[in-house]
């Protein structure tokens, strides 16, 4: 340990216990949260090219290699905020930095804003890759698309959404509760594919009536990334849950219900 994170280290503790911090830690998760939630909401109407001023198809005209380029480096910086930052050993080291019961908020916030520096920084690539003529097939794949977004929040919902996002943590921590230790889940979708979370997010990215290079190019990065991140998220719920996991990774597909290793 450096001297700063010594000192840091011994800071955090006292800092942590008081009350004042208690409810600056509170309001500073609610914050998080909210930021989280308007990046969401943003997000489907980015994808989904709906609502939002600034969407996957619009932006500024960037010649095509540089707009490659662009997006991504915004995607990686994501992929690698998003991944470090929920290692076990990353979050050990933080922790020491941070005051533990803020930590999962941090993330979010972080997670949020570069998703939100994505969004405003994005740049299209409107060559139309494919575009559904037939309007009825089109409606169905829209209602796909926000099927996989509804999988999405029930999903979050079922595996517990409040502490993913932050919210328990610093709730508990204002109220003077033990912090609960991760407990194993399978309830509902969960008993059919181990990421539904996951499911949803590559639902919600491909099925799209019309299809231009740019939002292939999100849909194919983002994909890859989900598999990268399984992985990682995998070695640590094996770590974290030993024999359960191993077992219901034999049990339960990873993403497809009727296909048993992937
Ligand atoms: C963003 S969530 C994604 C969950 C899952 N990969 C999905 O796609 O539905 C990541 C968090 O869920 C936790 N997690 C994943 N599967 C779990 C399970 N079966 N039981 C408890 N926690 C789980 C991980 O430890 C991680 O903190």
């Amino acid at each position: 340990m450096t001297q700063i994170d010594h000192q840091l280290h011994s800071i955090g503790p006292g800092l942590a216990g008081s009350r004042v911090f208690k409810f600056i830690a509170f309001l500073y998760g609610i914050a998080a949260y909210l930021v989280f939630f308007v990046t969401i909401l943003y997000a489907i109407g980015f994808v989904m090219g709906l609502v939002v001023p600034k969407t996957i198809d619009t932006g500024t005209d960037t010649p095509t290699a540089e707009a490659v380029i662009i997006n991504l480096l915004l995607m990686s910086l994501f992929a690698i905020q998003h991944s470090v930052m929920a290692r076990q050993q990353f979050k050990a080291w933080w922790t020491q930095v941070i005051p533990k019961p803020v930590e999962r908020s941090t993330y979010v916030l972080l997670a949020s804003l570069s998703l939100l520096l994505l969004f405003w920084q994005w740049r299209p690539l409107p060559t139309v890759i494919w575009n559904v003529a037939n309007p009825d097939l089109a409606v169905t794949i829209v209602t796909l698309s926000l099927a996989g977004w509804v999988l999405v929040f029930t999903s979050t919902f079922i595996i517990n959404h409040f502490e993913l996002f932050g919210l328990h943590q610093v709730t508990n921590h204002l109220v003077g509760k033990e912090p609960t230790p991760p407990r194993f889940k399978t309830p509902l979708f969960y008993k059919f594919v181990r990421h539904p979370i996951y499911l949803g997010f590559i639902i919600a990215f491909w099925a799209a009536p019309v299809m231009t290079a740019g939002h292939l190019l999100f849909a194919a990065v983002t994909t890859i990334y989900i598999f990268v991140g399984i992985a990682l998220e995998e070695h640590d719920l094996v770590d974290l849950f030993g024999d359960d996991y191993r077992q219901y990774k034999q049990r339960v597909s990873m993403l497809i219900p009727w296909r048993r290793s992937v």
